[in-house]
């Protein structure tokens, strides 16, 4: 069996997206999940090996690493899609807040890394390591600070790793912006926010299907960012 890809958090939009789309091209696919939703249902007909993962607390990540490596001697790729897109006005307790947002963002990235870099180093092809940061990881942003400060970590882990596991593991960071809408984002959030953005769409989880395959296809990107935001940067 081919060595698998790792994604965390794909029981929902842009994990699953990636997660079916490694699936449809006989990708093995291991998907951590903390709520458990049809999709994953769903990702285990089609083949995905799932496991049930809350990177909240140190125990937790301990027995998620215990799992993936007991899947897969050799990991093809890791995709660190998970997160808490958490606001201050929301969290009183703001130590509490800053300390979830670095655990989730940043440590459990950076403990699985550590844990796969042998299993990684050893497939039988080039592997690959993204992290899933965000457009506010150079700006900032001032409703999400917390947030914002573990996407910064966690694309700074993209430039240690990079150096680290080169040659035969590439580590890049992909930046969103906006690219899918949440659920409760009422019709003034959405007009807002497609203003945001020089092309002023809401291009949706294929976008980042594609910015999954582009890395994993080539020979020559590492410690790099690929900004997903439509020229948001320019506004
Ligand atoms: N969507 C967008 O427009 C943008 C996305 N991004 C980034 O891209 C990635 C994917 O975005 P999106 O699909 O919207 O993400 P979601 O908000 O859907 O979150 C992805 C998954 O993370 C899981 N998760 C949350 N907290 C924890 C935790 N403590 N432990 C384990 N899993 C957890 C959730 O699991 P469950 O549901 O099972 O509880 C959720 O399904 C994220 O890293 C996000 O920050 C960045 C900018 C814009
Ligand atoms: N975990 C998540 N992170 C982020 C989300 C999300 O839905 N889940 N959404 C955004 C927004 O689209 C933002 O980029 C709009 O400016 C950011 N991060």
């Amino acid at each position: 069996m081919k060595s698998p890809v790792l994604i965390t958090g794909a029981s929902q939009r842009l994990g699953l997206a990636m997660a079916q789309n490694l699936l449809e091209q006989g990708h093995h696919v291991v998907v951590t999940y903390r709520t458990h939703r049809s999709s994953i249902a769903l990702l285990k007909d089609k083949g995905a090996t799932v496991i049930q993962a809350d990177f909240s607390t140190e125990a937790a990540i301990d027995r998620a690493i215990d799992e993936i490596k007991a899947i897969s001697k050799t990991y093809r790729g890791v995709i660190h899609n998970a997160s808490d897109w958490a606001q201050e006005k929301a969290h009183t307790n703001k130590q509490g807040l800053m300390e979830r947002m670095m655990i989730i963002h940043a440590v459990a990235p950076y403990r699985i890394n550590l844990a796969l870099e042998e299993a990684l180093c050893n497939c039988e092809e080039q592997a690959d390591i993204i992290h899933m940061t965000d457009y506010v990881q150079e700006t900032g942003s001032e409703k999400h600070m917390a947030y914002a400060a573990s996407k910064a970590a966690l694309h700074n882990l993209t430039l240690s790793f990079a150096k680290k596991l080169s040659p035969h593991v590439k580590v890049n960071s992909v930046a969103p912006a906006l690219l899918m809408f949440n659920e409760g984002d009422d019709e003034t959030y959405r007009k807002k926010a497609l203003k945001k953005s020089l092309l002023e769409i809401v291009p949706g989880a294929q976008e980042a299907v594609k910015a999954m395959n582009y890395l994993f296809d080539s020979d020559y990107i590492t410690g790099q960012t690929l900004h997903l935001n439509g020229g948001r940067h320019l506004k």
